[in-house]
């Protein structure tokens, strides 16, 4: 563990955090936590929905979101800046977790948030999928080709072999390097990606729809991952209107997904099933 010994708490890089942690382990860590967040009051966690401070000068959003776990006694905070146009070189996401003693409030660690958010969103996502898929999944498709689709292509298969990943990006050459970074292939058109896969990853920036329900194969699961702002669009309007929608939080869902808000598919008008209703079948299955 990278520590400084004249300070009284310790700083963990990204680089020991991925020596650290597995991202096999992290799945399940995860679905214990997302288990103890459904379970609300029982599940002992203290989570409110973000607070994100627009950055409008900039184009930039931070995020903060602090979290108390009675389980696992922890009690932290994450930092989190999402910048949509961001400069060449500079990561899109950037991000810090401060970890404290829970009985005195005092500070143990400041541990780079990359690497974390990185690996907690696809473990995330790798969770979804296992409680979600009905059946063995064969195609894998991530529709962007940044940070998080490599990361995705490694948590995904954890659990799952695919006979095939296909990567689409809006730049070919981004989507070829990403592909030849996680041994996937690159597709050149979206609808082309997205045909007949099981397992649909949309990790991308997009502001606008770029999904539409009519590419994708019936009874897909589509992790919907950007557009986690009001404003923003992944997913069109059919593939929300005549999906099973499933959320981690209402809350946040109400709050953040775009796609949620701006399609009109909520916990309250929704004609489909929602988070509610498919909780404890989502539960069960996190037990497994
Ligand atoms: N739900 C969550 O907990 C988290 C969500 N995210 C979101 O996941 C998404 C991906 O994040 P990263 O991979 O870290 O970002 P990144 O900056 O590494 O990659 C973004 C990708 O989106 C593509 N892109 C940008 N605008 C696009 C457009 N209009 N159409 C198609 N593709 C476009 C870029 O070419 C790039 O491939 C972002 O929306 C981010 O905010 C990221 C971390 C956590
Ligand atoms: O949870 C997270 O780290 C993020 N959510 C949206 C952008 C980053």
């Amino acid at each position: 563990m990278a520590s400084n010994c004249s300070l009284p708490f310790v700083y963990i890089s990204g680089e020991e955090v991925r020596r650290l942690v597995g991202m096999a382990e992290l799945i399940e860590e995860m679905a214990r936590g997302l288990r103890w967040v459904s379970e609300r009051d029982e599940g002992g966690v203290v989570q409110p929905v973000r607070t994100v401070v627009r950055v409008d000068k900039y184009c930039g959003n931070l995020g903060l979101m602090p979290a108390y776990s009675s389980k696992s006694d922890s009690l932290g905070a994450k930092l989190v800046t999402f910048y949509p146009h961001q400069i060449e070189g500079v990561p899109s996401h950037q991000a810090i977790v401060i970890v404290l003693d829970p009985r005195t409030g005092t500070l143990q660690a400041i541990v780079d948030g990359v690497e974390i958010t990185n690996m907690r969103t696809a473990a995330a996502s790798a969770c979804a999928a296992r409680a979600l898929l009905q059946q063995a999944p064969r195609v894998l498709c991530i529709v962007g080709s940044g940070v998080q689709a490599r990361s995705h292509a490694e948590a995904l298969r954890i659990h799952h072999s695919f006979s095939e990943v296909r990567i689409w990006g809006r730049s070919a050459a981004s989507a070829q390097r990403c592909a030849d970074e996680v041994r996937a292939k690159v597709s050149l058109s979206l609808p082309d990606a997205l045909r007949d896969a099981d397992v649909v990853v949309a990790v991308t920036l997009a502001t606008e729809p770029l999904i539409r329900g009519e590419w994708l194969k019936t009874g897909a699961v589509v992790i919907s991952v950007g557009a986690c702002h009001s404003d923003w669009r992944e997913l069109d309007d059919d593939v929300m209107l005549n999906s099973l929608v499933t959320v981690d939080s209402c809350d946040a869902a109400m709050k953040e997904s775009g796609d949620i808000i701006q399609s009109g598919v909520s916990p309250s008008n929704s004609q489909r099933p929602n988070c509610v209703s498919c909780r404890q079948r989502y539960l069960q299955k996190l037990e497994k």
